[in-house]
């Protein structure tokens, strides 16, 4: 299906409002273009009582008018008037009650299917892109687009129907007179295409530069404590003062743009009615026109050079709806890659928990060197398993893999003997509580952070999560204990209890299989080792995936493998890998002697 085609599939679910709309468009341009008529109409009747009345004064011409036959058709032309005003007026609120009405609700359902793609588009996605740029896509990009649906058609059809019964009403009076009066209109439709487009382009700049400006003070007041700590506050208030030093130019310069605009418009507007009154009023001393055709065409050009002009401006709207639709197609149209399909096993209900790699490689997109290579392993149901290896030897990507948060590049990873992408990835996942490396926690209040990832979890589920995560009496301790927020507009946690948070965010789930990367990372070693006998009990049952850098973590678990460069190089129990006196062994004995030494 071509682009435009797709885009146009959002305009169908609306096709009877929008034809509605239509009409009423039409309808009010059709009772508009009587105003003039009857306006020319008073003026005529006016000046005919002139003639008429021998001194030509203004009292005898109102006497004359409210005494004399004059007065009926005069008050039947006001009344005319009134009705095609009101009329237009009215028709013309119906129109954007339908036309924008129906643009903004294509707009709603445009960004909802954005939404609904960005959370299932892979992980592999949001490292292509920055958030940023997301972000304008669901946003800004949506704007313009609407502005296609809306103002763009609305616009278009009121200038072709408007010009169409202006043009016709005016070579009905006068062919010639016509074609003076819209010499100029082709000018006016070519500069605000020509400005509208300047304007636009340069706004574009400035929205970024605005961007940039609000991106550098949300990272400077992020990151304030760092700041303050390496006094380094002259040096970000000069870097802000470049920025917006650049920032209050661009924009002076696209306000001087602005500001001529309305005065150039009004130019060519004014140019247009000085020839219709020099042309007219030639016609008029030559017998062929009337005082009031005069003031008819007046109106005509000041009725048709809106539409005319905004025909340059639809135009570019027009071209920038279709530039920002590209963007937006070509989220929509991403591989969401990892999703269910033809093969997914969905008689599959439950999962005990067993785990196994099998040559497993992994390369990330984009990247030259495999972060995983030949990976095997594997880790009944309900067993604890422990990782470890030196930084970058490709831990996190490992257990990445398990809930599908990437796909593996070769190889096949089982759970309980299946395939994992046989598996209708809700059940997976649901049976999957992940605890990453850095904790991610919502402005919302504490119990929601801890609820969060199942449905209607009630206080004695979530301070039981808290109790088993050993977070609970921090937590109580708080004065609004779990209605305490927590983020931008609360407290802030220490790194500590956030990751027992998270882990507790985890257990409430109460899943077959439990990864923690690196999750007590936080806590001193005394902590730790109580945090986990409390943790042991409720681990057991569940299949445990735990990364660990300290080895007094995991030295229980019931196998551990040591990964180097993406491969495994050792795997065992403790006292296995000990006996070896492999890397492993080297690591703890490297520990042991910092934890003598940092005892002393
Ligand atoms: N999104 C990514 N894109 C490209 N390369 C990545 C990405 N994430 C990680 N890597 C690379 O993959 C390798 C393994 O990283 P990984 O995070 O798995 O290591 P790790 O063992 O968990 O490290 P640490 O102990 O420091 O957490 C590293 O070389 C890293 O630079």
């Amino acid at each position: 299906m071509s682009s435009l085609k797709k885009l146009n599939q959002y305009f169908k679910k609306y096709t009877s409002t929008i034809i509605w709309g239509s009409i009423f468009l039409m309808a009010s341009n059709f009772f508009l273009v009587w105003i003039p008529v009857f306006l020319r109409r008073t003026v005529d009747q006016i000046s005919n009582v002139e003639l008429q009345t021998s001194s030509g004064n203004l009292d005898s011409i109102v006497t004359v008018l409210f005494n004399s036959s004059a007065s009926w058709p005069l008050a039947k032309n006001a009344l005319f008037l009134v009705g095609a005003v009101l009329l237009s007026g009215i028709l013309l609120f119906a129109t954007r009650q339908t036309l924008i009405v129906a643009s903004r609700k294509i707009e709603f359902d445009l960004r909802n299917d954005i939404f609904n793609k960005l959370l299932k588009l892979p992980q592999r996605f949001y490292s292509n892109y920055k958030s940023g740029e997301i972000y304008v896509r669901a946003t800004e990009d949506v704007s313009k687009v609407r502005e296609y649906f809306g103002p763009a058609y609305m616009y278009t059809i009121n200038t072709l129907t408007r010009a169409g019964f202006i043009i016709t009403m005016m070579i009905i009076v006068s062919p010639e007179l016509t074609m003076w009066a819209l010499l100029p209109l082709p000018f006016l439709s070519a500069f605000a295409y020509w400005i509208s487009g300047y304007i636009n382009n340069y706004s574009r700049i400035i929205q970024e530069q605005y961007s940039d400006i609000a991106g550098r003070a949300k990272e400077s007041f992020s990151s304030i404590r760092l700041i303050k700590a390496y006094n380094r506050e002259k040096h970000e208030q000069k870097r802000f003062d470049k920025e917006s030093e650049s920032y209050r130019t661009k924009k002076l310069r696209l306000d001087l743009v602005e500001s001529l605009f309305h005065p150039t418009l009004n130019l060519l507007i004014g140019l247009s009615i000085v020839i219709v009154v020099w042309k007219a009023g030639q016609l008029v001393i030559e017998g062929q026109l009337t005082v009031g055709n005069i003031l008819e065409y007046i109106v005509y050009v000041a009725y048709l050079t809106w539409p005319v002009a905004s025909l340059g401006y639809t135009v570019n709207r027009f071209q920038q709806s279709m530039a920002s639709w590209k963007r937006i197609d070509e989220l929509l149209t991403e591989d969401v890659e990892i999703s269910d399909h033809a093969q997914t096993n969905f008689d599959v209900q439950s999962i005990e928990g067993g785990i196994e790699f099998r040559d497993v490689s992994f390369k990330y997109p984009g990247a030259e060197e495999y972060a995983l290579k030949n990976v095997n392993l594997k880790v009944e149901a309900g067993q604890n398993a422990a990782i470890v290896g030196r930084t970058g030897s490709g831990k996190t990507t490992l257990v990445q893999l398990v809930p599908r948060l990437y796909d593996a590049t070769e190889g096949q990873i089982l759970i309980d003997g299946q395939d994992i992408s046989t598996i209708s990835l809700e059940l997976l996942r649901k049976n999957i509580g992940l605890v990453p490396q850095d904790t991610f926690l919502f402005s919302d209040t504490i119990g929601e952070n801890i609820a969060f990832g199942t449905r209607n979890a009630d206080q004695n589920e979530i301070e039981e999560a808290a109790e088993k995560a050993q977070v609970r009496d921090n937590i109580l301790d708080f004065e609004e204990q779990f209605e305490t927020i927590l983020g931008e507009r609360g407290i802030t946690l220490s790194g500590g209890q956030k990751q027992r948070t998270a882990i507790a965010r985890a257990l409430i789930r109460d899943p077959k299989i439990i990864i923690l990367d690196d999750s007590l990372s936080a806590v001193d070693t005394k902590t730790e080792e109580a945090i986990l006998q409390h943790l042991r009990n409720e681990l057991k049952g569940r299949t445990t995936l735990m990364i660990s850098h300290r080895i007094s973590t995991i030295k229980d678990a019931d196998v551990i493998y040591y990964l180097e460069d993406g491969t495994v190089v050792e795997q065992g129990t403790h006292k296995e890998l000990l006996e070896q006196e492999g890397r492993y062994s080297v690591m703890y004995h490297k520990q042991l002697i910092e934890q003598e030494l940092a005892e002393i």
